[in-house]
């Protein structure tokens, strides 16, 4: 997708809580090129794109070809910021930069109780950041270059991670324009 594009898509991932939506927001607002912010758990209960919701667990069972489908003229353009809790469906031709984003877990736990969670959906999420499974997964769907870990715990944190994530979009485009012209 990046030699096609003027624009990289970015995946935003983590552990629900762990700052993806807040970063993806800021990030939209303070970048100098215009990017779409799509948070995928909102699509997927807008549009009903799941097979059916798990009452036990409070989340939806995702329909991840209905989630493909419906995404994939959504990125086609790219400048695209895709914020999800899980990373490995998106294929790896559409996607530039996946930035994974950490928090201790004891802060975790503090914002999940704030969203009222249940005590097994926090105790879940939880176990899920310190065995870092989103990181894990990206490490294993992605390039390794494409990989970022960011920790977001702090409005420091969020400030620096925009302004790397920028940094690194300017330099993709520098580096798409080179690839343009010598074309
Ligand atoms: N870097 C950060 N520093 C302080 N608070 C943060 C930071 N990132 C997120 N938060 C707070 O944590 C909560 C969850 O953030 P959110 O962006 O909704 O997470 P996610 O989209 O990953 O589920 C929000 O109350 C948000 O204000």
């Amino acid at each position: 997708m990046s030699n096609s594009h003027k624009l990289p898509n970015i995946v935003i991932t983590g552990t629900p809580g762990t700052g993806k939506s807040t970063t993806a927001e800021l990030l939209v607002t303070q970048s100098p090129v215009p990017l779409k912010h799509i948070n995928v758990g909102e699509l997927v209960k807008e549009r009903r794109l799941y097979e059916n919701y798990d009452d036990e667990w409070q989340s939806y069972i995702v329909d991840d070809d209905k989630v493909l489908d419906e995404l994939e003229p959504m990125v086609a353009d790219g400048g695209v910021i895709l914020d999800w809790h899980t990373c490995d469906i998106f294929p790896e031709r559409w996607v530039d930069l996946v930035v994974v984003l950490r928090c201790d877990h004891t802060q975790l736990w503090n914002r999940l109780e704030a969203r009222n969670y249940s005590l097994k959906k926090i105790q879940e999420n939880n176990e899920s950041e310190i065995m870092q499974t989103v990181l894990e997964e990206a490490r294993e769907s992605y390039p390794p270059e494409a990989v970022v870990e960011l920790q977001s715990e702090s409005t420091d944190d969020l400030e620096s991670n925009v302004n790397r994530i920028i940094a690194w979009i300017e330099a993709w485009q520098k580096n798409n324009a080179t690839e343009d012209s010598a074309q």
